[in-house]
């Protein structure tokens, strides 16, 4: 990479216990099935094959994206990189929708309600009821933060509000400065970055759907203009995963 270029990896995490029943996720922190890991190991591989390193990593604080990290590093022995843990980059809350099933939804719900639930940019999901035992506020992973910073819910602008001030303020100065950098996070706090990186508007983020366990790598100018982006692995089962991750909000046919 020539010195008017910066590199960025970021990577969704695998497959989790709850992407693989279908139920909306958010902020539970459930953990990678078995074969999230073996997604997050190929995405290692994948990434070590092409020659890739790093210097710094960013993740949530959340299980899937953090274990989805460790994979990555195992299988690039590089186990010792400095890793930052943030909420900024954890998964846009989903407020009281976390638990349900996305089909049974869209069976309840109708389709339409479901899709701009799941990728309208400025409409909140039903927020979480104080107290709710599924509220960040009473969890210790979350003690650190001011409460009024803790979401009851949020829609994708709600999400890019606090995920791209810290990329703009944390993760950019990094890459200025010559490192590379590698963030695994979630569907949506990656579609945030991805939306501002990419200029896209709400129309054209609606359609945008992250795949599991799979590189997606930028180069920029130091401005930060796309230079190019391409994810890393198989065109076709690339687009597969992709296609799996829009119809999860159909109704059962
Ligand atoms: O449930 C969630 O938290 C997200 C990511 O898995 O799902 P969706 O793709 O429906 O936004």
């Amino acid at each position: 990479m020539s010195d008017d270029t910066m590199q960025l990896v970021i990577i969704r995490h695998g497959q989790s216990e709850w992407n693989k029943l279908n139920l909306f996720t958010g902020w539970t922190d459930v953990d990678l099935t078995q074969e999230g890991r073996a997604e997050a190991a190929a995405g290692g591989r994948a990434l070590a094959e092409a020659g890739f390193d790093f210097d710094v990593c960013y993740t949530s604080r959340l299980k899937r994206a953090i274990h989805t990290l460790d994979i990555v590093l195992a299988e690039m022995d590089r186990e010792w990189l400095p890793v930052v843990k943030t909420w900024k980059l954890n998964e846009r809350h989903y407020g009281a929708l976390q638990g349900l099933n996305k089909a049974d939804a869209a069976a309840e719900h109708g389709e339409e309600q479901v899709l701009v639930w799941r990728r309208s940019f400025d409409v909140r999901p039903p927020a979480l009821e104080p107290g709710d035992e599924r509220d960040p506020h009473a969890q210790d992973m979350y003690r650190d933060v001011p409460a009024d910073e803790l979401p009851y819910t949020e829609c994708l602008k709600d999400c890019i509000a606090r995920a791209w001030p810290y990329f703009e303020e944390v993760i950019r100065p990094q890459m200025l400065a010559g490192k590379r950098v590698l963030i695994a996070a979630h569907g949506n706090s990656l579609r945030s970055l991805v939306m501002k990186l990419e200029g896209l508007t709400p129309e054209q983020i609606l359609k945008v759907n992250i795949p599991t366990g799979v590189p997606l790598v930028y180069t920029f100018d130091r401005d930060l203009n796309v230079l190019d982006k391409h994810y890393i692995g198989d065109a076709d089962a690339i687009a597969a995963k992709i296609d799996a991750v829009a119809d999860q909000g159909k109704a059962r046919g």
